[in-house]
């Protein structure tokens, strides 16, 4: 690329970020801009083989302003957060060099030199399966790097925070908690890894992805509604929650499974109850299409845990129509997933492969390598035999078989970018 004599160049890096699940949910902030929380939160970041983005950004002399394609379409960075992030990011920049390109930018240039961003989510975005927590941590992650920001995870994952509250947790692995904070300017506010995805890798996680449809309430206008109008939401940020960290820190620290399976339930009911304590109401798990399979499966889980004497499985739902289940175990799992599939089976065309995704050794486990044998799924032995079961066909769009998962990655391969090279454009 040459322009007006003067040769040009483009300098780009990839990264990879996986998305997360809050156990103790962050519903409501403090402070809207910064977005500092009411309470402390905890997640286990997913396993990025299964659900992550993938960022690529570029600088070069001859971008003439920032821009960003997201899953293919070009879309605005004008917004407050991500101006934020962008400028948080800046004033971090550092001297960069590559001698065999021919490039040297100082730190003082970074100011007028522009990027490009391009991102994908291999997930539905904005469904509620947290892609702005992946998508914005990858986003703060890449460009730290492009532009030598030197600071630690932490300090990134204050940047994040001001891009999605829940991106900040997608800055670390295993499992994370977001502290509060107490400053005003909210350089306390930050995520911090309580242990790595190692530590507990027992768990298997399967999302039962109910609809892929962009949710009606967003997580940002929900909790704010929420903190205006809920008589609740005071009780559960000052009283219940910290209470809940305490004890959730413990039973990670532990690996203790029914501690942690009540908390997470109990939490997740709660974040539900606010949001319907909130004026005018919000029902994330009550959109008449998808209430019938979202109860179904809390209910189906508590009465399997009950008839065990002791949790098999956790559930958490977010502010979207999808049911996350942690279970505590491969050999939990694969019953779990023989359980959902009996209840949810496929429509008779859909391909089993396309039906469950992920980590597919979980179905082999299961013993199910067709859709026939789905159809062949005896009841769970919990149910009452006298009682006739009904299964819901085509209900679920598909399952998503995961697990806890390590952090954020530069991705080295340049194959493995979305930018072209030589016009610094998506590929
Ligand atoms: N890869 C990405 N890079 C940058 N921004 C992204 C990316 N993916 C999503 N976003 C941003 O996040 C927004 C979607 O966030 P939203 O909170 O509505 O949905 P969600 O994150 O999927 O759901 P939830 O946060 O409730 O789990 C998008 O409109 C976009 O602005
Ligand atoms: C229910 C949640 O998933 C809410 C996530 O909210 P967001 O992080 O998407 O909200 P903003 O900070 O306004 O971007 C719970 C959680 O992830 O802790």
């Amino acid at each position: 690329m040459e322009e007006d004599g003067v040769k040009s160049w483009v300098m780009a890096v990839t990264a990879q970020t996986p998305t997360n699940i809050a156990v103790i949910k962050y519903w409501g902030k403090r402070d809207e801009s910064l977005i500092l929380p009411i309470n402390d939160s905890i997640s286990i970041t997913l396993d990025p083989a299964h659900l992550c983005t993938t960022t690529s950004v570029a600088v070069s002399p001859s971008f003439t302003h920032d821009r960003m394609w997201l899953n293919g379409k070009e879309i605005s960075l004008s917004g407050g957060r991500f101006q934020n992030c962008l400028r948080e990011l800046r004033s971090r920049a550092n001297d960069v060099e590559d001698v065999e390109k021919g490039v040297k930018i100082a730190k003082k240039d970074w100011d007028n030199m522009h990027v490009h961003i391009v991102s994908y989510n291999n997930f539905p975005t904005a469904a509620g399966l947290a892609s702005s927590a992946a998508g914005l941590a990858c986003l703060v992650f890449s460009l730290a790097k492009l532009m030598n920001v030197k600071e630690d995870h932490s300090t990134l994952s204050a940047i994040a925070r001001q891009g999605s509250g829940s991106a900040c947790r997608s800055l670390y692995g295993g499992f994370v908690k977001w502290i509060m904070g107490k400053e005003e300017n909210g350089s306390d506010s930050i995520a911090v890894q309580l242990a790595d995805e190692k530590h507990w890798d027992d768990l298997v996680i399967i999302i039962a992805v109910v609809s892929s449809r962009q949710k009606e309430t967003s997580s940002t206008s929900g909790m704010r509604d929420t903190v205006e109008t809920s008589a609740l939401v005071e009780h559960r940020a000052k009283v219940v929650v910290p209470k809940r960290i305490i004890q959730m820190e413990e039973a990670i620290k532990n690996r203790d499974f029914p501690a942690f399976a009540a908390l997470t339930c109990a939490d997740s009911n709660q974040f539900h109850a606010v949001a319907l304590d909130t004026c005018p109401p919000i029902f994330y798990m009550n959109d008449t299409s998808h209430r019938q399979v979202l109860f179904l499966i809390i209910s189906r889980v508590e009465k399997w845990n009950r008839f065990e004497g002791t949790p098999q499985v956790a559930y958490t739902f977010d502010a979207g129509p999808n049911a996350v289940l942690i279970s505590r175990d491969r050999k939990t799992a694969a019953l779990l997933l023989q359980r959902l599939l009996f209840y949810f089976p496929p429509q008779s065309e859909t391909d089993l492969n396309s039906y469950v995704i992920g980590d597919k050794t979980i179905l082999q486990d299961a013993g199910i390598q067709k859709v026939d044998d789905i159809e062949t799924l005896a009841p769970p032995p919990e149910t009452n035999a006298n009682i006739p079961v009904h299964r819901y066909k085509g209900d679920v769009s598909y399952f998503i078989c995961t697990g806890p998962g390590r952090g954020p990655v530069v991705l080295t391969d340049e194959n493995q970018s979305l930018i072209d090279p030589k016009t610094g454009l998506p590929k």
